[in-house]
């Protein structure tokens, strides 16, 4: 049974000071560990902050980039030998945004899986589609060579634990979600894809989430899907009311 797996993705928004309010905020309304994991997944900065406040707590601390070096002249870069020492469990990888303005191959990404394995800090593997790879009906096939490329040389048992967020780019911000049956689709596809990579039950072990304009109002309906086991959340994850309500969907 997959544990679903809510995060918060606040990308570059939120200082110490809203860290620590935010998380005071929330700690002690949050579901239990075996019910949903409730992530955060906060600047570089924030973040040992995120995880002081958030100690004694079941809120799981997440970076949002890691590097695929763990130390050396690499000006600017976020360790992840570092992010594991701080006591981050998860980083994510991958973004959209982050293959946009920073030019990230699914080779690098690859590198970066395989350095946070090292370090014991899981994977959040981002894929996702262009509007016009939609349209051009490239969507399938696009997303399944970015799982390939991901997980390439990765063991099943690392697959198993790792976590791939389907985000439909034009989905990201607009306030336009995939419908539930379009996101269940290619999170289905994605399994599938892994499945062949591998096999069932490595496929079946790993968690899928769907991110693009999640919030309260259609999370219900998102992880009422078979192959969607979680979110990936940026706006609706920034206020502490719209994060709880997302954790609390079963409710
Ligand atoms: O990019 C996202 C999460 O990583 C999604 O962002 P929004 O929820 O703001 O659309």
């Amino acid at each position: 049974m997959r544990k679903p797996i809510i995060a918060g993705n606040w990308k570059m928004n939120m200082n110490p000071t809203e860290t620590r309010e935010f998380v005071n905020a929330v700690k002690n309304e949050l579901p239990g560990s075996n019910d949903v994991e409730a992530v955060i997944a906060a600047p570089a900065l924030d973040l040992t902050t995120l995880i002081d406040t958030a100690k004694d707590s079941v809120l799981v601390p997440a970076a949002q980039d890691a590097s695929e070096f763990d130390s050396g002249a690499y000006t600017g870069q976020i360790s992840p030998k570092v992010l594991s020492e701080i006591g981050a469990k998860y980083a994510i990888i991958g973004h959209s945004e982050r293959r946009e303005y920073q030019h990230e191959t699914d080779a690098q990404i690859n590198a970066k899986a395989k350095a946070l394995f090292n370090n014991n800090v899981l994977p959040i593997i981002c894929v996702g589609e262009t509007l016009e790879q939609r349209e051009a009906g490239e969507t399938e096939d696009f997303v399944a060579t970015q799982v390939e490329g991901a997980l390439n040389g990765l063991t099943a048992d690392q697959v198993k634990v790792a976590v791939i967020a389907y985000e439909p780019i034009w989905a990201i911000g607009t306030g336009k979600t995939a419908s539930s049956e379009q996101a269940q689709a290619v999170c289905a596809h994605i399994r599938a894809t892994v499945a062949k990579l591998y096999d069932q039950d490595t496929a079946d072990a790993l968690r899928i989430q769907y991110g693009g304009s999640m919030k309260p109002n259609n999370v219900k309906e998102l992880m009422a899907q078979p192959d969607i086991d979680g979110g990936l959340v940026g706006g609706a994850s920034l206020k502490p009311d719209s994060f709880l309500e997302l954790v609390h969907y079963k409710d």
